[in-house]
């Protein structure tokens, strides 16, 4: 089957630095598909690119298998796009919004007409349609523009950040709206936020400095990097005993204590059967292996350090 999205080794240089190096990927259609990282990792350089805004320094890619290098017009035609911004016109309604955008994609308004009215529908703003944006919520903005880059039913559509600045009730809508969205088209999305991507994305993949460091279902990627040797006790009784105990072995790391549960870190993965000689006797309630969170694979793959 082709691919919704294909790169092939993109670099992209500002002066003499590299926010994208050589980076590949391919999307299969009907997926959703994330792009997580931290500030300036080359996340909206990279939709950019895809998005015609911005040429390559290197490399090329193709969107439904048209090139962004020699055939930017087509890709404009199948992509619809959700910036950071709510870059929306002010001085026309939520409607005019709407119908501006058909009409720049060539639509009649009878096509786009009805496609409106399916999309304020879609979205709740059909009671609102004869406003400004001006006069909406965040929330109400960021589904007008979701709306807008659906209006000439695009079969890619990327999302940069889309729900950042919203309340949760809001993200939970627009996650609504993109998971009815998967049947019929390709998502492509970055987002800082972990749950987002664990609740919406059928693969997700982390990147830094411009370059892929993981990439996967949230499953296969908290499973790839568990750490292994972290496992919670609970004692029944003499946590304070075998606080000092598991302090002392030599193949314990650490040991966090939270009332009668203990965090152990082991310092390989072997190391849980000395635990259980160990612990023989001992009275516990519960013995578990600790799963990371995404925010957890993200943090060890990318590292605490503050971004610019
Ligand atoms: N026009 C530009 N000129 C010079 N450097 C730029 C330019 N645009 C982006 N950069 C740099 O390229 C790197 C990647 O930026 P980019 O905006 O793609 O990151 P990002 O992952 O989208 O970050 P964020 O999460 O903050 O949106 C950053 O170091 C940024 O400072």
């Amino acid at each position: 089957m082709p691919h919704a999205i294909r790169l092939h080794e993109i670099t992209k240089s500002y002066g003499g630095f590299k926010a994208v190096d050589r980076f590949s990927l391919e999307v299969e259609r009907g997926t959703v598909f994330g792009l997580l990282g931290p500030n300036g990792a080359g996340k909206t350089t990279l939709i950019k690119i895809l998005t015609t805004l911005m040429r390559p320094t290197h490399g090329d890619a193709f969107v439904e298998e048209f090139s962004i290098l020699t055939a930017g017009k087509s890709v404009r035609r199948v992509i619809g796009v959700v910036p950071q911004e709510n870059n929306l016109d002010r001085y026309l309604t939520a409607r005019e919004n709407l119908a501006l955008h058909g009409r720049l994609h060539g639509l009649r308004p009878a096509a786009y007409n009805r496609r409106i009215d399916e999309l304020l529908e879609m979205t709740g703003l059909t009671s609102r349609q004869n406003d400004f944006p001006d006069t909406f919520s965040g929330g109400m903005q960021r589904r007008l523009v979701v709306a807008r880059a659906l209006v000439h039913e695009p079969r890619v559509l990327f999302l940069d950040e889309p729900t950042t600045g919203l309340d949760p009730q809001s993200r939970r809508a627009l996650w609504e709206y993109v998971r009815g969205l998967r049947r019929n088209m390709t998502v492509f999305l970055t987002t800082h936020y972990m749950d987002e991507a664990d609740a919406l994305c059928d693969r997700i993949m982390i990147m830094d400095h411009g370059v892929c460091l993981a990439d996967g279902t949230a499953a296969e990627l908290k499973d790839a990097f568990s750490r292994a040797h972290v496992y919670q006790v609970e004692f029944r009784r003499d946590s304070d005993r075998y606080e000092g105990m598991l302090a002392g072995l030599s193949f314990v790391r650490s040991v966090e204590r939270s009332g009668s549960t203990f965090q152990i870190t082991l310092s390989d993965e072997e190391s849980i059967k000395p635990l259980m000689d160990c612990l023989g006797g001992a009275d516990i309630r519960r013995i578990c292996l600790k799963e990371p969170s995404l925010e957890e694979v993200f943090i060890s793959l990318t590292g605490e350090k503050l971004r610019e």
